[in-house]
C-alpha cells in the first residue's frame, strides 16, 4: 500500500492538522494510500529524548531520527509542517508544562557545571533551535508560488505600506572583523578526517571538536567574528541611530543559528544596557542571568529579587534607555521590545514585514517609525539594503504587476553556515584557530582569534552542489525562466561554488536556457530590475539565502509565505514537501485561545499534499492518486477565487471552514472526471451531501468562535479536546465518516 507521513507538529499547524488530517485520510484512502502520522512536536521529541525519566506509558519513540532514517528511502513520501525552533525560554516552557503534567523530566541546566549537568544540557540541546529541518533536508530546496496562487495575488492584492525616498530605514552591517571579512575556503583534494583546535600563544593546542570525517571535493570554510569589531559595531550603530532619531532593530536568525547568533544578540543586549550591566553584573552572573536568551531571561530572574533591588535595577536599566536609541517593539501593547528573545525576531519573516510596511516598524507608542535594521552580518545583510534602495527609489513594489522570483537552494546535509552550529565556538582563549588533518598534522586552514570572538567551520559536499546545480537546470527548463545563481567571487566560499558550479554545468544541455552568475548585490538587482518589469527569475543560492528570499519575495508578492509550494526532492529518490516557507505562527493560537478562531491559512499543506500525491502516483503507478492530486490542485484554485481562504476575523470563516470547503470543491471535482469510475461514483453522492450541507456546515463552524477556549496547554495539548474544538460540525463530521 502507498504511504504518506503526515507530520503533527505545534502551535498553528498543529492545530489545523486536527481539522484537515481526517479528510485527508478520507480522501486517500479512495486511492489505497494510507496516511501516517509522525508526531515531530518540540514536546514529543523532549519526552523521546529522556525515555530513562518517564514511566513505560509515558514514554515515545524517537519519531524524528526515524524519519532521518526514511529520507534514505527512495519509496519514503513525507509531508512536512512548520515546527518549533525552540529558543532556551520556549525549552524551559515546554519543560514545565510536561512536569506539570506529571513527566518527571529534569530542570533545564541553565548554567551546567557537574558532569551530569553537562550531559542533561547536551541532551537538551538536542530539542534546541532549528533542530527538525536539518535531519529531514536531505535534497536540495524547490520553492516556488504556483501559478494559481500568483494569479490570485495579482487579482486581489495585499496591502503594501508606502515608500518615501526620504525614508530613513536602512540597513547596518559590519565593514570589517564580521564573518565575510577573511572567510577561508578550500576544496578537499581527498577524503580526510580533520579536527578543530586552537594552538595558543603558550604553544599549547586546545582541541574543540577531535575529528571530522570529510569527503572528497567537499568545500570546507573557516570564518571569524570578532568581538572587538562586534562591540565597536553595536556601539557606533546604537550612537548614530538615536542621533539619527529612528528605532533600533537587531535581526537575526538565532534558531538555525543556535550557537553564534545568540551570542551576536547578547552582545546588543549589554552594550544598549552598559551601565547598568556594569553597575549590576555581579548580580547579575549570581542569577544565572544570560541575556544571549534575551531581556526575558534578565526580568524573569530578577523577579526573585526582594522589590527594592528589583526596582533599583529596573530604573538603571530605565535610565540606560536614554541614551540609547529607541527600540523597535514585538508587541508595544505588552511593552516587549526587540531585545525581549533572540526568537521574536527572525530575519527570514521579519526584514520582508517592515519593507512590505514601507520600512517602518512599530515604536512603543503603536506608532510606525522608521528603522536602521542591525545585521551584524555583512554576507548577507547587504541584500537587504539593496532592495531597500530599489523601494526608495522606485516605491513600493506592485503585487498586480510584480513577477516572481521562485529559489532553488542549497540545502542538503547541512550545506553551509546552517549545518554548523556544531563547529561553532566562543573562544575561550587567544590563539590560532585551525582546521587540521588529523592523520598528517597538515593545517588545512588557520585564522588568528581573540577571546570571545565565534569561529566556525561550514561544510558543503559536493554530491548536493552537483543535484542543486542539476535542480537549478531543470527548473530552468521546466519553467522557462532564467536563473541566476547567486555568488560572490570575493567571498571564498562561494568562489570555491563559483567554479564547482561552471564545472557541473557542463553536464546538461543548457542550451537556450539563461544561465548567469552574479555576485548577490547584483543578483538582487538584476532581479529586482525584472520583478519591477512583471518579469520572472529563478534565484539559485546557497542556504542562507534559499532561507531569507524564500520569505521575502513571496511576502511583497503574496503576501505571506505560507502560499508557497515548497518541495524537497530527496536525493535518496522519496520526496519531502514542506508546507508553505513561514513558520508556526504563535500569534495564531493566540486568537484561537482567545477568540476560538484559527486564522491559519492551509493553502501550504493543500499544495504540498498535492505534489506529495503526484510523486506516489509516479512511483507506485497509482493512477488514482494522480486523479486525487490533479482534482485536488483544480479545488485549490476554486478555493481562492471563490474567496474561501481563512479571515482573519472571528466570527467569519476561518482554517476550519476552509478546510470544509477545499474537500467540498475536491469531491465536486472527483465526481465531475471521467478517468475513473470508480471514484467517480464514490464522490458523486458525498459531494452532493457536502452542498446540501453547506449552509449548516459553515453555520455550525462559525457560530462556536467568539468564545475563549481551552487546551489543557500550549506545547502538550490535550488532543481529544482540541480534536473537539477544531472539529466543531457535527453534519460535517458525519458525511466525513460515511465516504
Ligand atoms: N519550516 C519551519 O519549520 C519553520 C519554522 N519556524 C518556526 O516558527 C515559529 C514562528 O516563527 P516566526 O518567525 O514568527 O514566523 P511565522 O512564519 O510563523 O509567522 C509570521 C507571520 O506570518 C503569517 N503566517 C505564517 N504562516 C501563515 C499561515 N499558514 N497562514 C496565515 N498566516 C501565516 C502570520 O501573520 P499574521 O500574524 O499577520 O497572521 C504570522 O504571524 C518559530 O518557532 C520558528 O522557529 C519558522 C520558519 C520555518
Ligand atoms: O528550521 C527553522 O528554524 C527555520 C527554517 C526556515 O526558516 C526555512 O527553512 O525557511
Ligand atoms: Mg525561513
Amino acid at each position: 500500500m502507498s504511504k504518506i507521513i503526515y507530520t503533527k507538529t505545534d502551535e498553528a499547524p498543529a492545530l489545523a492538522t486536527l481539522s484537515f488530517l481526517p479528510i485527508v485520510e478520507a480522501f486517500t484512502q479512495t486511492a489505497g494510500v494510507a496516511v501516517e502520522t509522525s508526531d515531530i512536536s518540540v514536546a514529543t521529541r523532549v519526552l523521546a529524548e529522556f525515555p530513562d525519566y518517564l514511566t513505560e506509558e509515558q514514554r515515545v519513540p524517537d519519531n524524528l531520527a526515524e524519519l532521518g532514517r526514511l529520507t534514505q528511502d527512495p519509496n519514503t513520501n513525507i509531508i512536512k509542517l512548520p515546527n518549533i525552533s525552540a529558543s532556551v525560554q520556549q525549552l524551559k516552557a515546554v519543560i514545565k508544562e510536561l512536569q506539570s503534567k506529571g513527566y518527571a523530566l529534569p530542570d533545564f541546566p541553565e548554567d551546567p557545571e557537574t558532569d551530569e549537568e553537562k550531559e542533561l544540557r547536551k541532551r537538551y540541546g538536542k530539542a534546541l533551535g532549528s533542530a527538525v529541518n536539518p535531519v529531514l533536508r536531505e535534497g536540495n530546496s524547490d520553492r516556488r508560488a504556483p501559478k494559481a496562487v500568483k494569479n490570485y495575488a495579482r487579482k486581489h492584492p495585499h496591502s503594501m505600506g508606502e515608500w518615501k525616498q526620504w525614508s530613513s530605514t536602512h540597513v547596518s552591517h559590519m565593514h570589517g572583523g564580521d564573518f565575510y571579512d577573511g572567510e577561508q575556503s578550500m576544496t578537499l583534494d581527498k577524503a580526510r578526517t580533520v579536527r578543530m583546535d586552537l594552538l595558543l600563544d603558550d604553544g599549547t593546542t586546545k582541541v574543540l571538536k577531535p575529528e571530522i570525517a570529510l569527503q572528497d571535493k567537499e568545500v570546507i570554510d573557516l570564518m571569524v567574528m570578532s568581538k572587538e569589531s562586534l562591540l565597536e559595531f553595536y556601539e557606533r550603530e546604537m550612537e548614530d541611530c538615536r542621533e539619527a532619531g529612528i528605532l533600533f532593530s537587531l535581526h537575526v536568525k538565532a534558531t538555525m543559528m543556535k550557537v553564534s547568533h545568540p551570542i551576536v544578540f547578547g552582545h546588543a543586549v549589554r552594550i544598549y544596557y552598559k551601565d547598568a550591566f556594569k553597575k549590576h553584573g555581579e548580580l547579575f552572573d549570581k542569577l544565572g542571568i544570560n541575556v544571549n536568551n534575551g531581556m526575558a531571561d534578565l526580568y524573569d530572574k530578577i523577579s526573585t529579587l526582594p522589590a527594592s533591588q528589583r526596582e533599583e535595577i529596573e530604573q538603571d536599566l530605565h535610565a540606560c534607555q536614554e541614551h540609547r536609541p529607541r527600540l523597535a517593539m514585538v508587541d508595544s501593547a505588552k511593552g516587549i521590545t526587540n531585545f525581549h528573545s533572540p526568537n521574536d525576531i527572525i530575519v527570514d519573516a521579519s526584514m520582508p514585514a517592515m519593507i512590505r510596511n514601507g520600512g517602518k516598524m512599530w515604536g512603543a507608542d503603536g506608532k510606525l517609525y522608521d528603522c536602521k535594521a542591525v545585521m551584524p552580518e555583512s554576507t548577507f545583510a547587504r541584500i537587504y539594503q539593496e532592495m531597500i534602495n530599489f523601494c526608495k527609489w522606485h516605491g513600493n513594489f506592485d503585487p498586480t504587476t510584480m513577477g516572481t522570483v521562485p529559489n532553488v537552494g542549497l540545502m542538503a546535509q547541512k550545506a553551509e553556515e546552517y549545518g554548523s552550529h556544531d563547529k561553532t565556538f566562543e573562544s575561550s582563549d587567544a590563539g590560532m584557530a585551525r582546521i587540521v588533518d588529523v592523520d598528517t598534522d597538515e593545517v588545512l586552514l588557520e585564522k588568528r582569534v581573540e577571546e570571545g570572538d565565534i569561529w566556525r567551520m561550514c561544510q558543503t559536499k559536493d554530491d548536493p552542489i552537483q543535484d542543486w546545480v542539476k535542480l537549478a537546470i531543470r527548473r530552468a527548463r521546466e519553467s522557462n525562466t532564467p536563473v541566476i545563481f547567486w555568488l560572490d567571487p570575493y567571498r571564498p566560499h562561494e568562489n570555491e561554488l563559483i567554479k564547482k558550479v561552471n564545472m557541473y554545468l557542463k553536464d546538461h544541455d543548457t542550451e537556450g536556457l539563461h544561465i548567469e552568475i552574479m555576485s548577490q548585490v547584483r543578483a538582487m538587482r538584476y532581479t529586482l530590475e525584472r520583478v519591477s518589469r512583471g518579469l520572472d527569475t529563478i534565484s539559485a543560492t546557497g542556504n542562507i539565502l534559499r532561507d531569507y528570499l524564500t520569505d521575502l519575495f513571496p511576502i511583497l508578492e503574496l503576501g505571506t509565505s505560507a502560499k508557497m509550494l515548497s518541495v524537497v526532492p530527496l536525493m535518496k529518490g522519496g520526496g519531502l514537501f514542506e508546507t508553505g516557507a513561514g513558520g508556526s505562527a504563535p500569534k495564531h493560537v493566540e486568537q484561537l485561545v482567545e477568540e476560538n478562531h484559527l486564522r491559519w491559512d492551509s493553502l501550504g499543506e493543500f499544495l504540498a499534499l498535492a505534489v506529495s500525491l503526484e510523486h506516489l502516483a509516479e512511483n507506485d503507478k497509482n493512477t488514482k492518486a494522480q486523479i486525487l492530486a490533479d482534482t485536488l490542485d483544480k479545488a485549490t484554485e476554486k478555493l481562492l477565487l471563490s474567496d474561501k481562504s481563512p479571515s482573519r476575523k472571528t466570527g467569519e470563516l476561518d482554517n476550519r471552514g476552509s478546510h470544509f470547503y477545499l474537500a467540498m470543491y475536491w469531491a465536486d471535482e472527483l465526481a465531475a472526471q471521467d478517468q475513473d469510475s470508480e471514484l467517480k461514483e464514490q464522490f458523486t453522492s458525498f459531494a452532493q451531501k457536502l452542498k446540501d450541507n453547506e449552509d449548516t456546515i459553515v453555520k455550525e463552524m462559525n457560530e462556536v468562535q467568539g468564545k475563549s477556549i481551552d487546551l489543557k496547554g500550549y506545547y502538550h495539548i490535550d488532543e481529544e479536546l482540541a480534536k473537539q474544538v477544531m472539529r466543531p460540525s457535527e453534519t460535517f463530521n458525519d458525511t466525513l465518516a460515511s465516504l
